[in-house]
């Protein structure tokens, strides 16, 4: 009954409709009933779960008081986690003993790739999420711009928006597949998953492209007193024995505090975790809080001050290698999380030959391994060093979480054949090659995921880029399998391209700076794939979730140079090459008196130039039917085999 009086109330009064009319009003309001029903359904069922999970973690806390449960805390400690407290230790416990709060950890994207140095601060926050904390992974977007003078005394060289923007979309998605082997773990070590495990994933340019100077200043900039800031032993070392520092090194700390601000006030965040080198942003960053927090004007908002509210940080021991240097981009020792710049190979290899006196430590850092199972390992290994049981384990385990499981079993094949007596001594590149060949989801035929996934940079021609169709390009980059499949995903908007969202081609504005944004591809004009162009060299694609390309666009000349060459490139059609290869055998089996055999293969040849022929004015490419390239392929492996055959019956003789 009230329900039918609600529907009655939204009637237009004095509406009079026909008795079709009516009925099918009658039915676009009892739909918009039922949507808002199920939407305060939906709020009620939202809110019942907030409670419970809320219940659910003072139940815990009771459980760590009383000594049942350990607290996530001394696990860091024990862990090794631990170099330098932000904040006392007693209240630190005490606030993630009562508090879901949230931790997060930042980084810059000043290289295109991850290295193993950044998973140090992160275990602990892939822990928190374990453990049912919010865990934020932060890209500095917009902090990359300025460059983090902490620990430098030479200035950052400064870095083009193109290389701002490529490398930022990189790490992005190195993050994500991180993430995702993250999920892996927690099951594989029973960690269940709960409703309430909150992870992001956030980009600290989405705040500061649109946050005013004025802002800043009068919350922040008029709290913070120059004699401290002056005094901070980087800032006074960079100016005395260093290379002098710029207004905008000098206010970075502040901005890194303003992103914890913005994370503390809009969700929770109450702990930053970084390298022991961030330790004086970590410090800063609290006191920011706190009088960011002190200068708000409504006294409606004020949020609450003390032990349980206010933010704490830590920060972790600092990797180096066999000389004491921190292991970074910076110093140039990095081992890199981009496989095609360390391989799984390398990355499983740089594990196992770490010393039998670092191996323990790194389990407890990298792994998680419950000590009890890392104390069994050390026990085996001690029984028998030569045997690596532990820096084995300790490879698996960083490279599972790094590329996930797959990669991992093929590194450590990889590895032990290698190893093993007797074995061939594989070279480095060509495993790398292998293994990452062997995961190509185009040659297995596997969907896409963020761990197959093909290699993110590769280069295209100027002259396809700027002159042929999108659908051209897509299928070029390896998006689409045929120009066809690109033109149907691109007028089903179906791929992505790096750019202002909504916009239509033709005033495309480019990528907000510091920003990863896609917008689905429509099919327009060749001229107008220019203006995606992030400064007039790079193009973004995306197809799916996962499958990304960055391409660099190279002159033709350049290209030509490389000797590469592209899917559905003009005159390189995989028909027409092994169709030169049949040629050029058939050629030389017919000097050596095997014509007769040849000539069977005619057919063939004659037909794959035939449809080369179409190549440039159709959408179909040669190389698009498999059939052709197996039966050409076939043919090739007969004449080939006839040859040894001759070639052997000759030696005979
Ligand atoms: N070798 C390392 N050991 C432990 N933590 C590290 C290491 N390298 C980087 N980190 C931490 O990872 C986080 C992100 O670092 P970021 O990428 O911004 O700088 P970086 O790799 O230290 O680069 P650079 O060498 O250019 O300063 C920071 O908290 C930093 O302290
Ligand atoms: N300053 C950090 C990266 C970072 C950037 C922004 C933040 O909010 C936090 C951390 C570093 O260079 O290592």
């Amino acid at each position: 009954m009230a329900r039918h009086a609600q529907l009655v109330s939204l009637w237009p009064a004095g509406a009079r409709l026909c008795r079709s009319c009516l009925s099918a009003q009658t039915g676009k309001q009892a739909a918009s009933q039922r949507r808002w029903l199920s939407s305060k359904n939906d709020t009620s069922k939202y809110l019942s779960k907030v409670k419970n999970a809320e219940e659910q973690w003072q139940a815990k806390a009771q459980r760590i008081a009383s000594g049942e449960e350990y607290n996530l805390w001394d696990v860091f400690e024990e862990r090794g986690f631990v170099k330098d407290l932000a904040g006392r230790k007693e209240d630190i416990r005490e606030l993630m003993r009562q508090k879901r709060i949230g931790a997060y950890v930042g980084v810059d994207p000043t290289a295109p790739s991850l290295h193993v140095g950044h998973l140090v601060p992160m275990m602990p926050l892939f822990w928190m999420y374990f453990h049912g904390y919010h865990a934020v992974s932060l890209l500095g977007g917009a902090t990359s711009k300025i460059g983090d003078p902490s620990g430098r005394l030479k200035d950052r060289e400064r870095m083009a928006g193109s290389t701002a923007a490529t490398n930022t979309a990189k790490i992005h998605y190195q993050l994500k597949k991180i993430w995702a082997n993250v999920e892996t773990k927690s099951q594989k070590y029973g960690y269940k998953k709960r409703w309430a495990w909150k992870r992001s994933l956030v980009n600290n340019a989405t705040w500061w492209n649109s946050l005013p100077l004025l802002e800043v200043l009068r919350r922040l900039g008029a709290g913070i007193r120059m004699g401290p800031m002056l005094s901070r032993d980087n800032v006074k070392r960079k100016l005395t024995e260093g290379d002098g520092m710029s207004f905008a090194e000098f206010t970075y700390p502040l901005m890194q505090a303003w992103d914890w601000w913005h994370l503390f006030s809009t969700h929770n965040v109450h702990m930053q975790i970084g390298g022991s080198d961030q330790y004086g942003n970590i410090v800063t960053g609290i006191e920011s809080v706190k009088t960011i927090r002190e200068s708000e004007p409504n006294l409606e908002k004020k949020m609450e001050e003390g032990p349980l509210h206010d933010p704490v940080g830590f920060t972790v021991p600092l990797m180096t290698d066999s000389s004491g240097a921190k292991f970074g981009k910076s110093a140039g020792n990095a081992i890199w999380l981009d496989p095609y710049e360390t391989s799984y190979f390398d990355l499983y290899g740089y594990f196992v030959r770490r010393p039998d006196a670092d191996v323990e430590n790194l389990l407890k850092l990298f792994t998680f391994l419950p000590l009890p199972d890392i104390a069994k390992i050390m026990e085996e290994q001690a029984a028998d060093p030569s045997k690596r049981v532990a820096q084995h384990k300790l490879a698996q385990e960083v490279v599972s979480l790094v590329h996930g499981d797959e990669a991992c079993r093929l590194a450590e094949e990889q590895h032990r054949a290698m190893y093993t007596k007797g074995q061939t001594m594989m070279p480095m590149a060509q495993a790398t090659e292998d293994d990452l060949a062997a995961q190509d989801p185009a040659s297995s035929g596997k969907p896409v995921t963020l761990n197959n996934a093909p290699r993110v940079d590769i280069q295209l021609p100027e002259s396809l880029i700027l002159g042929k169709s999108i659908a051209r390009i897509l299928h070029a980059a390896g998006l689409a399998s045929s120009v066809s499949e690109g033109n149907r995903l691109a007028t089903q908007r179906a791929a992505y391209v790096g750019g202002s969202p909504g916009q239509p081609a033709n005033v495309n504005k480019g990528m907000t700076p510091g920003l990863v944004e896609f917008t689905p591809v429509s099919v327009w004009f060749p001229e107008d794939t220019k203006n995606f162009l992030i400064e007039g060299k790079y193009l973004m694609l995306r197809k799916g979730k996962h499958n990304l390309r960055i391409i660099e666009m190279v002159s033709d000349e350049d290209w030509k140079a490389s000797g590469k060459t592209y899917p559905g490139e003009p005159g390189k059609g995989k028909v027409r090459m092994l169709s030169q290869k049949l040629r050029a055998l058939k050629e030389e089996l017919k000097q050596d008196g095997l014509a007769a055999k040849a000539k069977d293969n005619i057919s063939v040849q004659d037909n794959a130039d035939a449809i080369e022929e179409q190549d440039e004015p159709v959408l179909i490419f040669p190389d698009e039917s498999p059939a052709q390239v197996r039966n050409l392929k076939n043919k090739i492996s007969d004449l080939e085999n006839a040859r040894k055959q001759q070639q052997a019956g000759a030696k005979q003789d």
